[in-house]
């Protein structure tokens, strides 16, 4: 579902932050990404989804080139950045109505799918209201169902359980389960590594923007806690 093979990134003015990065995500996968602050995780979503430009390596999306074709890959997945920027002169339902146009999903479907959606985040009854009044949470809440909106095959989540309240975001871990096991596939950043071990199948750490481990949860972690594997194989830092 995607293939990141050799990738780097270099910024402008000389900063390596991804160096010769090799992943792979399956079908079904709900990959967890990790590591600490400036490690490369969000330059690395963000040129999965094609939002940031690169020079070495490649990545494909279903077997399609997010370089070289761009567009298609991005009818397949969603994207939510850690800092959501939202319209937000629109209700909330407009907005999810303006995504779901984008994206040519048909009424019945995108009213099931927002309905449902909006039910589990116990957003339905703002979704009339403009986004400028919402909370911090509640647009968290709100991009998530945008993302959710076109059935994405792939869903790249930088950080989503920042800002939620704990139900909201026992919520959305049982959305990206559900995701996983109707055959989509997740990857996502996170801090929070009792939920990583927890939810997810696969895990990779990255540190200084190489690659220090990736797999199946089980084999990353062996007998130990996450905690203290990323601990001990980030100690240098
Ligand atoms: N636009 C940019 N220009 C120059 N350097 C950048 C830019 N964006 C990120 N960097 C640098 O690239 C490195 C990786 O940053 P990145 O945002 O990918 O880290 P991260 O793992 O997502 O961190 P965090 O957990 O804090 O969100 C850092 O050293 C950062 O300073």
């Amino acid at each position: 579902m995607l293939s990141i093979r050799h990738f780097s990134k270099v910024y402008k003015g000389g900063k390596k932050a991804v160096d010769d990065l090799n992943l792979h995500i399956d079908k079904g996968d709900l990959y967890g990404f990790i590591g600490h602050n400036g490690a490369g995780k969000t330059t690395t979503l963000k040129a999965v989804v094609g939002i940031l430009d690169f020079e070495e390596g490649e990545i494909e999306i279903d077997g399609t080139s997010i370089l070289k074709n761009p567009l298609e890959c991005k009818s397949k997945i969603a994207y939510i950045p850690d800092n959501p920027d939202l319209y937000e002169h629109l209700t909330g339902i407009q907005y999810l109505s303006f995504i779901a146009d984008i994206y040519g999903v048909a009424k019945e479907e995108r009213e099931s799918r927002i309905k449902k959606y909006a039910d589990q985040f116990e957003l339905t009854s703002s979704l009339g209201d403009l986004i400028s009044s919402y909370s911090h949470g509640m647009k968290q809440k709100l991009a998530i169902i945008a993302a959710l909106v076109h059935k994405p095959k792939l869903l790249i989540l930088d950080e989503p359980f920042v800002g939620l309240d704990p139900k909201a975001a026992h919520t959305l871990k049982q959305i990206m389960q559900e995701v996983c096991a109707e055959g989509g596939a997740i990857f996502f950043s996170t801090h929070v590594l009792e939920v990583a071990e927890k939810l997810c199948n696969k895990l990779a750490i990255i540190q200084k923007g190489r690659l220090v481990v990736a797999g199946k949860t089980e084999d990353v972690k062996g007998n130990q806690s996450l905690e203290d594997l990323f601990m001990e194989l980030t100690r240098h830092e």
